[in-house]
């Protein structure tokens, strides 16, 4: 374990025997994650990543394998230390998981009543941690009477009265709708970049992970299947899993699919092809296209485009039917592959296959 790492798993299987089935939840999976990232565990309903996050903080006993968190073999320690250990890592949920009989400042302190300190003491950490959330006018409210997002900061301002230095995220926006996804998201990522928290985010939506994480695992069938930095694994996806992810959420997917039922390929000319182009990072802003439309007298018809942002990097997404000396340009574009310009071209590649 290196000093930078707070949370490697090694090797884990998670197997439920239900009746006289057998569901491998998690298999062979190896997970490394550095003191201070925003790490984003992403797949679909049944993936694993719940039965994963679970194993971090031994909520869930792995079959096989061993955590280790801050240096510590969880599954060496004693039952005092343990609890210690856990104590260290807080999680938050989509339901928030409020206790509707407290306050919204009873439901911070309850971490705190097993510590040794005044209650004093305890109402005045609590209504700090409200303060940090935006929340410090509710303290006396009940829960029933916040919004969703008001309740996640609820959640928030709770899980980190333990001192926290692992925030463990299930699906915590997956209840909330677009615009308070963004503040809960510009909430962890304060937290993160002010107190130096590590956080676990697992979640189904890559908008998501692109707009907080730095790294990300893809989880399918109970396996990682790709993993890395966010820009490198959403601007060059390799399994088709992640392409799907890609491809879904920059709604390029859905505009080949209308293009090509609206436009008959088949009618198009010898000199015309439609074509899909991806740019990434400076690519997006030098005008590629135009420079070659003049270059080869190109005719360009825009039929979809899109600019997205990757951890930080520019991502562009168009689709185009290009008219023109196509035996000239098809190879010149080619070329720019490694200026951070992909393309296929739709019209012999059969449609969607292997676009990203
Ligand atoms: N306690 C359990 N007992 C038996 N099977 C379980 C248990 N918990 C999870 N599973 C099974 O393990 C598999 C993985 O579930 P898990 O909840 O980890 O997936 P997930 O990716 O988090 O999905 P979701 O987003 O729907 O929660 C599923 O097939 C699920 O039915």
């Amino acid at each position: 374990m290196t000093a930078n790492n707070i949370i490697e798993l090694k090797n884990i299987d998670v197997t439920f025997h239900n009746g006289d089935q057998t569901v491998k939840a998690v298999q062979a999976v190896d997970l490394t994650i550095e003191k201070g990232d925003i790490y984003g565990i992403i797949g679909y309903s049944g993936a694993g990543k719940s039965t994963l996050v679970r194993v971090i903080n031994l909520l869930q006993t792995p079959t096989n394998g061993t955590v280790t968190v801050n240096g510590q073999q969880l599954q060496q320690l004693a039952p005092a230390a343990l609890r210690q250990a856990r104590q260290k890592i807080s999680m938050i949920f989509q339901h928030f998981n409020l206790m509707k009989s407290r306050t919204v400042l009873g439901n911070v302190e309850y971490p705190l009543l097993s510590q040794k300190i005044s209650q004093a003491a305890r109402q005045q950490k609590a209504l700090q941690l409200l303060k940090l959330v935006g929340l410090a006018d509710y303290a006396q409210t009940y829960p029933a009477r916040l919004s969703g997002g008001q309740k996640q900061r609820v959640a928030i301002a709770r899980a980190l009265a333990s001192d926290p230095e692992v925030l463990i995220s299930d699906e915590a926006t997956s209840a909330l709708d677009p615009k308070t996804t963004k503040s809960i998201l510009a909430l962890l990522k304060k937290l993160n970049q002010d107190l130096g928290l590590t956080i676990v985010l697992i979640t189904h939506e890559m908008q998501v992970i692109k707009s907080i994480c730095h790294n990300v695992a893809v989880m399918d069938a109970g396996q990682i299947v790709e993993r890395g930095r966010v820009a490198q694994v959403f601007t060059a996806p390799q399994a088709p899993l992640t392409v799907d992810f890609v491809e879904t959420s920059t709604n390029v997917k859905a505009a080949i699919e209308r293009i090509t039922n609206t436009i008959d390929l088949a009618g198009l000319a010898a000199n015309q092809e439609l074509m899909y182009f991806n740019f990434i990072g400076n690519a997006t802003k030098e005008g590629i296209i135009s420079q070659y439309s003049q270059q080869y007298q190109l005719d360009v018809n825009i039929l979809f485009a899109n600019i997205d942002q990757i951890d930080g990097e520019n991502v562009g997404y168009m689709i185009a039917i290009i008219t023109g000396d196509l035996a000239a340009f098809n190879p010149a574009i080619a070329k720019r592959v490694a200026d951070g310009v992909k393309t296929k071209i739709i019209t012999t590649e059969n449609g969607l296959e292997g676009l990203a």
